[in-house]
């Protein structure tokens, strides 16, 4: 599991190991594990050009004793003051051996830049001899190692309403911080690479299962197992506008755990679904739905709202968010919109929800008791008390039509198998996002392909 903490969280662990070590040791094991990050980043020290770009605080100090590391080991080490302020005993380290105080324009010629302006101690946004300098290492295409934090972004939201660092490898410390797994802060970070500095942290806000999370969770048959218990899925989705999305979330939800999925819609779509899939039947007893994909003008307020409030958990897609209100208890409901739809429900604009995608997706749960699965490069889960997963495992060459379908059809499946929704919508997402991976192989992929993979994906992941 990978754990992302606030600030706050992170500001008093730090206080409570740092009452029991000698001053300045927890920086010095920041400063370690970031030398040896930068070093394997470059593939050596030996004569590489490192620019540190120092802000005012501890962020600043973590980057100049890291730089004094380099130095040590052959680094031609620089580093540019933005503040009047620099950590004193970092910057003595460095100039002790051999680094020296230089110009913005030495990133011109620098192998890598380190991003030491601001870290939790920052807000958003750069100031603008910070601003001109990550510029200039843009425009020379300088590769940006962010120290803790790309500097300018929300570190607890994952917003970044101002200008700010894009990094291309994030090294950070002690825990995972929200940004590192928001979006869009998530996307400036870069691969983020965690160095253990002996926090004792409480439980985490925000979570992100990973392969050994999902294999734990996920609903495996055993020897007594029949169709029947390993759990039925109703499909309501599709119509004859768009029979594909029938297909499409069958093929998903056959790519689950359960036993069997019964197809509810007209006739020709179902002739549709039963031609891709005979093993499909009609309506019976389910242990949970996945409703609405590609509905259109099948669209049934009434219907889905007595499903809704019946005792069968459902997973609510695309037009069948439009049957969702704000009364009445929905727990066992995981509703999957893209940031479009989540924007509707909430009526507000769609780029507000992208640009605070965690506020937003938390807010609809809370408003509509429901699990809120809002998609995205990455997925952010937030359940009806709070709790919140987050999937960062995906392709952008996932996002392609009928790729929802897929993962509505998946959830549902592992719901009707008997996770609960916030369970189900992590693994899915997890296992969308592998399938997508494995069909895609760095190149274009279809719906079909996503969920024709999923077989080969989970078993990748069992095994
Ligand atoms: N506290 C600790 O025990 C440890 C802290 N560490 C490092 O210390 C960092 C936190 O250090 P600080 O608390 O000194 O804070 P920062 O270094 O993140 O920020 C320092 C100061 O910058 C100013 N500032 C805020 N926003 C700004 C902006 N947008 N542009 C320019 N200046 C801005 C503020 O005056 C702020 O206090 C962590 O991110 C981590 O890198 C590590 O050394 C590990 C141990
Ligand atoms: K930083």
């Amino acid at each position: 599991m990978r754990q992302a903490h606030t600030v706050e969280q992170v500001r008093a662990a730090e206080a409570a190991l740092m009452a029991k070590l000698p001053e300045g040791t927890l920086m010095q094991r920041a400063a370690a594990g970031l030398a040896v990050a930068v070093s394997n980043f470059l593939g050596g020290t030996y004569g590489a050009r490192v620019v540190l770009l120092i802000g005012s605080g501890d962020n600043g100090g973590d980057a100049l004793y890291a730089g004094a590391r380099l130095a040590r080991r052959g680094a031609q080490v620089t580093a540019v003051l933005l503040s009047s302020h620099a950590h004193p005993g970092g910057l003595a380290a460095l100039l002790a051996v051999g680094g020296r105080v230089g110009a913005t324009s030495d990133i011109v010629s620098a192998d890598v830049v380190l991003d030491g302006i601001v870290g939790i101690g920052g807000r958003p946004g750069l100031r603008p001899d910070a601003l001109a300098a990550v510029q200039l290492a843009e425009q020379y295409g300088v590769p940006i190692v962010a120290v803790d934090t790309p500097s300018g972004v929300d570190v607890d939201t994952g917003e970044t309403p101002e200008p700010h660092v894009r990094a291309a490898l994030t090294v950070t410390f002690g825990t995972h911080k929200i940004c590192h797994l928001v979006d869009p802060a998530a996307s400036a970070c870069g691969p983020v690479h965690l160095i253990d500095i002996g926090l004792d942290l409480p439980p985490a806000e925000v979570q992100s299962l990973q392969a050994a999370d999902v294999r734990a969770l996920y609903p495996i048959p055993h020897g007594e197992s029949d169709k029947y218990s390993r759990g039925v899925l109703g499909l309501m989705v599709g119509s004859p506008q768009y029979p594909g999305a029938a297909v499409i979330a069958t093929t998903g939800a056959l790519a689950g755990p359960i036993g069997m999925v019964r197809y509810v819609g007209p006739d020709a779509v179902a002739a549709a679904v039963r031609e891709a899939h005979p093993e499909v039947v009609g309506d019976g007893r389910v242990q949970a739905w996945t409703i609405g994909s590609g509905l259109g003008d099948e669209l049934d307020v009434p219907r889905i709202r007595e499903l809704l409030d019946a005792d069968e958990p459902v997973v609510l897609d695309a037009d069948g968010l439009k049957a969702l209100d704000d009364s009445g208890d929905h727990v066992d409901v995981l509703a999957t919109p893209h940031a479009g739809e989540l924007a509707r429900l909430l009526g507000v604009e769609r780029a507000t929800v992208e640009a605070e995608r965690l506020k937003y997706a938390r807010l609809a749960a809370e408003r509509f008791d429901v699990t809120v699965l809002l998609k995205g490069a990455t997925t952010v889960i937030a359940g009806p008390d709070g709790e919140v997963r987050v999937n960062t495992n995906a392709t952008p060459w996932l996002a392609t039509a009928g790729a929802g379908d897929v993962l509505a059809g998946l959830c549902g499946s592992l719901l009707a198998a008997g996770l609960t929704p916030l369970d189900a919508a992590a693994v899915g997402a997890y296992l969308h996002a592998s399938a997508a991976n494995l069909s895609s192989s760095g190149g274009p992929t279809t719906a079909i392909a996503v969920a024709q993979a999923l077989p080969e994906a989970t078993r990748l992941l069992l095994s």
